[in-house]
C-alpha cells in the first residue's frame, strides 16, 4: 500500500477544550459507569476502558444499555446477540418493543417540541399534547387502511406535522419514509415508488429563503405515479387550496381527537424507517433500520455521548431528507425538547440559527461543517450578538470540520462550548466517531470512537493501524446496521455495499486516522482519494487549504489518474467570490498548496465554475464528476434527480468531451 499522508504527527495535537470535572461528575456517562460498577461489578475507570469493554463484550454492553435506559420489551429477548457475524447478526431475538413508545415517555407538562419557521411561524408542544396528536393521527391512519408493516411516506419539511405523522406510523408498526419538499418530483418518486406506500402525507408548499413554493403539482404527480397509494393527507402549510380527493391534516386530527394512544409491539428488527443512500447513480438504495437497533443506538448517542436529557433543548439544522432529522427526533427518547427549524440557514443572513439558539435557550446546537465554514468566512460572531450562555455543545457533521472551523467555534461561539465534530452516516443512522462529555476536544479531531462501535483504520491488507490513515472499518456488528436494503431479497446489494472489501468487516468508504489518544481524524471519502505519484491524500485536506483562501467560495478537486485516463491530472474547480479573478488568485493558491500539502498536490489546472454540483443532502459530487471526466456517459455516472443543482454539471460535461480517455471505468 502506498503511504497515505496524515496532516498531524502523533502527540502534537492542541487541546481546545477540556471537560469541567463537575460536569463530568454529573454526566450520564459517569452515571452509566457507576451503575456498571455497582450492578455488574465492572471497574472501568475511564472512557478508554469503557470503550474497550463495550466493543469486546457486545452482549454485556448492549444488554446494559437496554437495562440502564429501561427499554420496554413487551416480550423479553432470549439473549442479546445471536451469531455475532456481519452481515447476519441477530440482535435481541424474541424481543418485541416499539420506538414510538420510547419517544413518548416524557411527563405530560414537559416541553417536547419547539418549532420555528423562517418567516416567524412558531409553535410548541408538550409531551402530553404530542401524545394526543400522535394518537389522533394514528387512528386517522388506521381509518385510511394503514396496518402494521405498511409504508407511510411523507413529503414534509422539518415541522411538527412530520414528527407527529412519523410517530403515529411507528406506533402502528408501519414503516416511515420522508423526503424534503425541495426534492425534485423524479427524486421523490424514485424513492417512494419502490417501497409501495399505503398513505402519502404531504404539505401544499414550503418556504425557503423568503419565498413560498407550491408543491401541489408534485403531490398530484406522486398520487398518479404511485399505484399502491390508498390515501393522501395534505397539510395546509402555506395556505394553498386543498387537493381534490385528499384528506386534510386538520380533519384527520379533529375526527380522531379523542382516540387512545397505543403501541404495537414489533420484533427488534421490524422496519422503523427507510432512508436512502446518497448514491448518485441508479435508484437510491432504500436502507432499512429496525425499531430496536435505533432505540438502543440513539439512547446511547444522545444520552451518553451528547449528555442530553430532560430540560435540554436539542437542535440540529436538517431537513427531513437527511438522517440527521431522524437523529434529531430521537432527542425525544431521552426526554429532551427538540427544536425544529424549517427554512434557509442563511435567510436573512447566517445569524438566523444563532438567534434561534438564543431565543430557545438551545443547549446542544448541531449543524453541518459547511455552515460553520460559511460563518467563519462571513466573519459571523454569534457570542458578541447573542446570549448563548445556555449553550453547552456545538455539533458538526456532513463533512470534516477543518481546524479553522474548530477555532472559529472556540473564538466566536465560546471557548467553554464543547465541539462535537461527529461522523457516521445514513447507513447506521448515527455517528460512530464522536465526542463524549468526559473527553477533551483536540484541534481538528473527533474525540473518540463511540461506545459499542469497533471502528478501526485498516491498512490495505486489512490490519488495524494507529496514527496511519486507512480505510474506516467497523469490525463488530452494531444494532443500528441496516436490517436489509429494500428489494434486496438475497442480500447481495447489502453485501456488495459494505462487505466486499474485507470479509465479515464493514467498510464504510471513508479515510480515517485513529490517534494514539483514541481520537480520530476523517480525511474524506476513500473512493475519491488524490493519489499523486503514490502519495495519497483525502480530499478534505485539500479543501481545507483551498477554501481557507479569501475569495474562494467553494471548490471541487478531482484526481483523474486511475480512472480510465492515460495521463492523470489533478484538477481543481473553484467557485470564486464576485470581486476575485482566477489569474489573480492562482499563483497564491499554487504556493499555498505547495507549502501546506506538497508540490505533488499542486493541481495541473484550476478551472473557475459557477457552482459545485452537490447531492440533495449537500455533499460534493466527487465520484460522479470523476467518472464523467473519465468518459463515463453522464447518464451512467449520475442521476440528475439526485442532485440539488443539476445544471452545475454542465461545465464538467463540456470538459469531459475535450479530455482524452482510454476506457470507461
Ligand atoms: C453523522 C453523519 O455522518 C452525517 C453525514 O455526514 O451524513
Amino acid at each position: 500500500m502506498t503511504e497515505m499522508r496524515a496532516g498531524t504527527a502523533a502527540g502534537e495535537a492542541e487541546v481546545l477544550w477540556r471537560p469541567d470535572p463537575d460536569r463530568v461528575e454529573d454526566s450520564r456517562m459517569t452515571a452509566f459507569r457507576s451503575w456498571l460498577a455497582s450492578t455488574k461489578g465492572l471497574d472501568l475507570p475511564d472512557y478508554e476502558s469503557l470503550w474497550e469493554w463495550s466493543t469486546s463484550d457486545l452482549e454485556g454492553f448492549w444488554g446494559a444499555i437496554a437495562e440502564f435506559f429501561e427499554v420496554v420489551f413487551h416480550s423479553a429477548p432470549t439473549r442479546v446477540l445471536e451469531a455475532p457475524v456481519m452481515p447476519g447478526a441477530s440482535w435481541f431475538p424474541g424481543a418485541t418493543l416499539n420506538y414510538a413508545e420510547h419517544a413518548l415517555r416524557g411527563p405530560d407538562d414537559d416541553l417536547a417540541v419547539v418549532f420555528h419557521r423562517e418567516d416567524g411561524l412558531s409553535s410548541r408542544l408538550t409531551y402530553g399534547e404530542l401524545r394526543r396528536k400522535v394518537a389522533a393521527v394514528r387512528a386517522g391512519f388506521q381509518a385510511l387502511g394503514v396496518r402494521r408493516g405498511d409504508r407511510v411516506v411523507a413529503l414534509v419539511p422539518n415541522s411538527p406535522e412530520a414528527l407527529i405523522a412519523f410517530l403515529a406510523a411507528a406506533s402502528l408498526g408501519a414503516t416511515w419514509s420522508s423526503c424534503s419538499p425541495d426534492f425534485g418530483a423524479r427524486a421523490i418518486a424514485d424513492r417512494f415508488t419502490q417501497i409501495s406506500p399505503t398513505v402519502l402525507v404531504a404539505v401544499d408548499g414550503y418556504r425557503y429563503n423568503g419565498r413560498a413554493f407550491d408543491v401541489r403539482a408534485t403531490v398530484e404527480k406522486l398520487r398518479s405515479e404511485i399505484p399502491s397509494l390508498r390515501a393522501t393527507v395534505v397539510v395546509d402549510y402555506v395556505g394553498g387550496t386543498p387537493l381534490p380527493g385528499a384528506v386534510t391534516w386538520d380533519s384527520l386530527l379533529a375526527e380522531h381527537a379523542e382516540a387512545p394512544l397505543a403501541f404495537e409491539p414489533v420484533p427488534f428488527d421490524h422496519p422503523l424507517w427507510v432512508l436512502y443512500s446518497s448514491g448518485t447513480t441508479g435508484l437510491p438504495k432504500g436502507i432499512v433500520q429496525g425499531h430496536g437497533g435505533i432505540v438502543l443506538e440513539h439512547l446511547k448517542m444522545l444520552a451518553l455521548h451528547s449528555d442530553l436529557g430532560p430540560g435540554d433543548r436539542f437542535f440540529w439544522f436538517t431537513t427531513t431528507g437527511w438522517m440527521m432529522w431522524n437523529f434529531l427526533v430521537s432527542g425525544l427518547l431521552v426526554g429532551s425538547t427538540i427544536v425544529l427549524f424549517d427554512g434557509s440557514p442563511a435567510h436573512p443572513d447566517l445569524n438566523v440559527l444563532w438567534h434561534l439558539a438564543e431565543q430557545h435557550r438551545v443547549t446542544y446546537f448541531g449543524t453541518s461543517a459547511p455552515y460553520i465554514q460559511s460563518c467563519l468566512k462571513e466573519g459571523v460572531h454569534p457570542a458578541e450578538r447573542y446570549d448563548l450562555t445556555g449553550l453547552r455543545v456545538v455539533g458538526s457533521t456532513g463533512a470534516p470540520l477543518t481546524p479553522e472551523g474548530f477555532r472559529w467555534i472556540a473564538s466566536a461561539v465560546g471557548a467553554e462550548v464543547q465541539i462535537a465534530s461527529v461522523s457516521g452516516g445514513t447507513d447506521l443512522c448515527t455517528a460512530f466517531v464522536a465526542a463524549a462529555p468526559d473527553l477533551p476536544v483536540w484541534l481538528g479531531e473527533l474525540s473518540c470512537r463511540a461506545l459499542g462501535a469497533a471502528v478501526e483504520s485498516y491498512s490495505e491488507s486489512g490490519q488495524p493501524v494507529v496514527e496511519q490513515v486507512g480505510e474506516l472499518v467497523i469490525t463488530k456488528p452494531m444494532p443500528s446496521m441496516p436490517v436489509f436494503f429494500w428489494g434486496d431479497e438475497d442480500g447481495s446489494k447489502l453485501r456488495d455495499a459494505y462487505f466486499s472489501t474485507f470479509e465479515g468487516v464493514w467498510r464504510h468508504g471513508d479515510w480515517i486516522r485513529i490517534t494514539e489518544r483514541g481520537s480520530a481524524v476523517i480525511y474524506g471519502r476513500s473512493d475519491s482519494t488524490l493519489n499523486r505519484g503514490g502519495v495519497r491524500m483525502g480530499t478534505s485536506e485539500f479543501y481545507r487549504v483551498v477554501e481557507g483562501m479569501p475569495g474562494v467560495a467553494d471548490s471541487l478537486v478531482i484526481d483523474t489518474s486511475g480512472a480510465g485516463r492515460t495521463d492523470g491530472e489533478l484538477l481543481c474547480f473553484l467557485v470564486l467570490d464576485d470581486d476575485v479573478t482566477l489569474p489573480d488568485l492562482e499563483p497564491k493558491l499554487r504556493s499555498e498548496l505547495r507549502t501546506n500539502l506538497s508540490p505533488r498536490h499542486v493541481p495541473n489546472r484550476f478551472v473557475a465554475v459557477a457552482e459545485i454540483p452537490r447531492t440533495l443532502n449537500g455533499k460534493k459530487c466527487e465520484v460522479p464528476v470523476k467518472k464523467i471526466l473519465a468518459g463515463t456517459p453522464p447518464e451512467r455516472a449520475v442521476s440528475l434527480d439526485a442532485l440539488r443543482n443539476p445544471a452545475a454539471l454542465d461545465p464538467f460535461l463540456d470538459l469531459a468531451r475535450d479530455l482524452p480517455h482510454v476506457s470507461s471505468p
